[in-house]
């Protein structure tokens, strides 16, 4: 089974995404990682993230860089938006993903493009939303936890700013596919958003037979 989760920043589809892994007992990919490690990488070469060339150069980072919490933070994230709407930059990208979600048995992918773009075929197709304000106060906590300092208002700015980018690009923007279930986690819980998750996978299920 292939459970395709997209959304915007913060919306909570990552979370999800990973509780639908272990549920189901199927690997996971956090695609915004890749995106995330290129970035990273342009950064630390010194490289121009609007240059569609310097992004493609920095797009065969070592898989390592994966693991480093740098790649967590709002100031890559921005970098991943301008990287990631680079057309070369989402085809070196598309192959890794496209085979992790059609690996025998399956898997969960979470990003902004599985649904229509890496695997448009998906058994299931979820679509993570919640309101700006409340996924920017998760964000902002989700820093506070992890001892990056940065006001409330700043990281809203920065969330509204990814997701105007991210909407509007013309190579794979992030948009809800037609055959995807909404799932608005703002006044849910994450369990209840989980729980939430399950239903709506078990019901794709059965109606696909
Ligand atoms: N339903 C929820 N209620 C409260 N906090 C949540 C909820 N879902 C996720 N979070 C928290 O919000 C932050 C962002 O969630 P995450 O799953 O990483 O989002 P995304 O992958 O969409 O960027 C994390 O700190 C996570 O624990
Ligand atoms: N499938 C994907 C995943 C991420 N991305 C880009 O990578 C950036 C970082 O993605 P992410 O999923 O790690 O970000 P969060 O939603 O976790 O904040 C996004 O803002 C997108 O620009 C993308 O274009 N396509």
């Amino acid at each position: 089974m292939i459970i395709a989760v997209d959304g915007p920043a913060a919306s909570g589809k990552g979370t999800i995404a990973r509780a639908l892994a272990r549920h189901y007992g199927l690997p996971h990919l956090d695609t915004g990682l890749l995106y995330r490690a290129v970035a990273a990488s342009v950064l630390r070469e010194g490289l121009a993230p609007e240059q569609e060339d310097d992004a493609v150069s920095a797009c065969g980072f070592d898989d390592a860089l994966l693991a480093d919490p740098w790649l967590r933070t709002d100031e890559v994230g921005q970098i991943a938006s301008i990287v990631s709407a680079h057309p070369l930059v989402r085809a070196a990208l598309l192959q890794r993903q496209k085979a992790f979600a059609h690996q025998p048995g399956g898997a969960v992918l979470d990003g902004r493009d599985i649904g229509t773009v890496i695997a448009p075929d998906a058994d299931v197709k979820l679509f993570i939303k919640a309101t700006p304000t409340i996924r920017a106060q998760r964000r902002h906590l989700e820093l506070r936890k992890n001892g990056v300092g940065s006001s409330l208002d700043k990281v809203l700015a920065d969330i509204r700013a990814r997701d105007e980018r991210d909407s509007q690009r013309s190579e794979a923007p992030l948009v809800q596919a037609e055959d995807a279930a909404a799932l608005d986690t703002s006044f849910l819980s994450i369990d209840a958003a989980v729980q939430r998750a399950i239903e709506l996978v078990e019901r794709r299920r059965a109606a696909r037979g």
